[in-house]
Formats: C-alpha cells, sequence, structure tokens
C-alpha cells in the first residue's frame, strides 16, 4: 500500500534560504517544520509564555486531507517546551502561513532562532460526518462508564 500523497507548497519570502521541511528517517511520520523568524531576531520564551512562530510555509492539502502540528519529543524532554494546542489543525482548504504555537513549560527561558526545527507536521486524511439525530444510541457494555470506570 502506498502511503504517499502529493501536496502543493508555497514558500513565503521570509522563508527565504531555509530548507523545505523534510522527512528526517525513511519511515518518519512527521515533517519538521522550521522557524521563520528574522535572522539576529530570535524569539525568547520565558517560562511560562507562548508564541505564534512563523514557519514561512503555506500549503495546499488534497480535499479528505489534514496537517498535524505537533511537538517533537526532544523540545519537550530536554526543555519542557511543546506545542500548545496539540495536535493543531491544519485544514484542506487553508492558504494561509503555517504558524506553531510553542509555550515554555521549562524553568528556563528559551530561545528560537530562525531555521531551529520547533515542531513536526503529519499529514493524515480525514473523515466528515454526516450528522443524524436520534432518539437513543445503540447499547454497548460500556454504557456511559468513563474517566477511570475499569480502574485505575
Ligand atoms: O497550530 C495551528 C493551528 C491552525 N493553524 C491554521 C490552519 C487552520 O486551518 C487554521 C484554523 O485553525 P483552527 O480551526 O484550529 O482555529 P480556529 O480558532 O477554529 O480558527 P478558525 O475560526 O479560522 O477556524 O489556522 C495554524 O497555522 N497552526
Ligand atoms: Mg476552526
Amino acid at each position: 500500500m502506498s502511503n504517499k500523497v502529493t501536496v502543493e507548497l508555497q514558500r513565503l519570502p521570509h522563508a527565504e534560504g531555509l530548507a523545505l521541511p523534510t522527512y528526517q528517517t525513511a519511515q518518519a511520520a512527521g515533517l519538521d517544520l522550521m522557524a521563520a523568524v528574522p535572522e539576529g531576531e530570535p524569539i525568547t520564551l520565558a517560562p511560562g509564555q507562548y508564541a505564534l512562530v512563523p514557519t514561512g510555509l503555506a500549503i495546499a492539502l488534497p480535499p479528505g486531507h489534514e496537517a498535524q502540528v505537533r511537538p517533537r519529543s526532544g523540545l519537550a524532554a530536554k526543555h519542557g517546551v511543546t506545542v500548545l494546542n496539540t495536535p493543531g489543525t491544519i485544514d484542506a482548504d487553508y492558504r494561509g502561513e503555517i504558524k506553531v504555537i510553542l509555550i515554555n513549560h521549562g524553568a528556563s527561558p528559551f530561545v528560537i532562532k530562525r531555521g531551529e526545527r520547533i515542531a513536526q507536521m503529519v499529514i493524515a486524511p480525514v473523515l466528515q460526518a454526516t450528522l443524524v439525530p436520534v432518539a437513543t444510541l445503540s447499547s454497548t457494555d460500556r454504557g456511559a462508564g468513563g474517566f477511570g470506570s475499569t480502574g485505575r
């Protein structure tokens, strides 16, 4: 089964000179996204602070797909930095710049320089539901049990 899909990519002027996002290994799920902040003007996130970080990229996904903006585990494990709205959703009809909402949950300021890999983007198929209102739902063993109903 092929897992390849073609996605149109537009590099905005402030992405000039930055490498294209790439899959870092043969079967990587995510394309690493780079910060397109101006050279010499890094963003510094104080502990607890968040910011919208530009990538300088826009895409046109095929209908029936989305892109998910996910954290990089290395930034989370080493610096406490993650994507605030993870997974961020890029809709197939969005043509604006992809931006990453990064938050610093760590104890030290985190500096984001131009070209730094800040997040990863996973392309995924999506289903759109046709909602059918009903009076009663089909019954199951679980029923309304949740939130730890099966034990700790
Ligand atoms: O991390 C993100 C999340 C979203 N977007 C862009 C692409 C997406 O298609 C659009 C809208 O995102 P979302 O639906 O999550 O935000 P919203 O607050 O519901 O805004 P809208 O009313 O524009 O849908 O913003 C990003 O660039 N980065
Ligand atoms: Mg929305």
